[in-house]
């Protein structure tokens, strides 16, 4: 058994949670650069808790430009073993409407212009994210997002785009009609494919504020409609957040799908073959089979 500490990356509306106990915001430097925004830590129920913004206080980064490297290291650092990711999503199905939430399962990646792995020359690692999300963790989510009055799906594509313009009319369809996609936002990819290489548990929550531009009655995605939406979300999405520390708990099995694992036998490069300078900058991420 280990601590839990629960760390949840909040998105577009999400820039603090409240309850925590001991709550102190705290700089964290990485070898990867400054996160987004300093990480507010503290305990919820006896939980340890870490909360990042993702576009930071402010929203000062955008999807491009969030420093993903920096943000899970330093979650990785603080002792984070549990990362829920919180995001805006447009959604594809009619089903899946504006309020609520989508425990999403699978990617598509279609960032183009981010940096998305801490390995490379002199230190290659690979590993699967054929099930990128961590099944026991989209579990609880789900029971807290219930538990606090959300409509939630269980399952969901998510289409990481580039952006920061929204999708045009032909990709939206193309997106749900041809690829089967039921979300889309801008910023789990390459997130998620990041929590894996760090061993940390990832569970991406869309709260839906949109039907992208598909839709025949709600016409084109528009920024002021998805931040009124936002607005109610966050609400839910705190609640949500305030109800997964009696659902983990304190003491932590090892996970039952071996997210804490993952970089087991996926390290390729000789031991004497290895690039000290990035050996050193992997010693959060990495350390526990370095
Ligand atoms: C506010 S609309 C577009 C913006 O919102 C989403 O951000 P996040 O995923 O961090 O909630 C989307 O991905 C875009 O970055
Ligand atoms: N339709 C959409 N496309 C991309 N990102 C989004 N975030 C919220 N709605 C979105």
């Amino acid at each position: 058994m280990t601590d839990t500490m629960i760390g949840v990356i909040g998105g577009s509306g999400l820039y603090e949670i409240d309850g925590l106990a001991d709550a102190t915001w705290q700089a964290i430097e990485t070898p990867w650069g400054a996160p987004s925004d300093q990480i507010l830590t503290g305990t919820l129920e006896g939980v340890k808790m870490a909360f990042l913004p993702r576009h930071g206080r402010g929203h000062v980064h955008s999807p491009t430009t969030v420093p993903y490297r920096a943000n899970i290291d330093a979650l990785k650092r603080l002792g984070v073993t549990d990362v829920i990711s919180v995001s805006a999503s447009g959604s594809f199905r009619e089903d899946m409407a504006p309020g609520d939430f989508v425990i999403v399962d699978q990617f598509i990646d279609r960032t183009v212009a981010r940096e998305s792995s801490f390995f490379g020359t002199g230190c290659v690692a690979h590993v699967s994210v054929a099930h990128p999300t961590c099944p026991r963790l989209g579990a609880a989510c789900e029971e807290a997002a219930r538990a606090a009055g959300v409509t939630v799906h269980t399952g969901g594509t998510y289409l990481a785009m580039e952006g920061p313009q929204f999708s045009t009319l032909a990709e939206s369809k193309m997106y749900r009609e041809v690829w089967g996609c039921d979300v889309i936002g801008m910023t789990n990819m390459p997130e998620a494919k990041l929590a894996r290489e760090a061993e940390l548990c990832y569970a991406s929550v869309a709260m839906i504020t949109d039907y992208d531009s598909w839709h025949p009655d709600h016409g084109e995605v528009d920024v002021t409609a998805i931040i009124a939406t936002l607005m109610g979300n966050a609400d839910k999405g705190r609640d949500m957040v305030r109800r997964l520390p009696s659902l983990l708990g304190a003491d932590r099995a090892p996970c039952p799908h071996g997210c804490d694992r993952a970089l087991e036998f996926a390290i390729l490069t000789a031991p004497e073959a290895r690039d000290a300078a990035l050996m050193a900058k992997l010693d959060a991420v990495a350390g526990r089979v370095l």
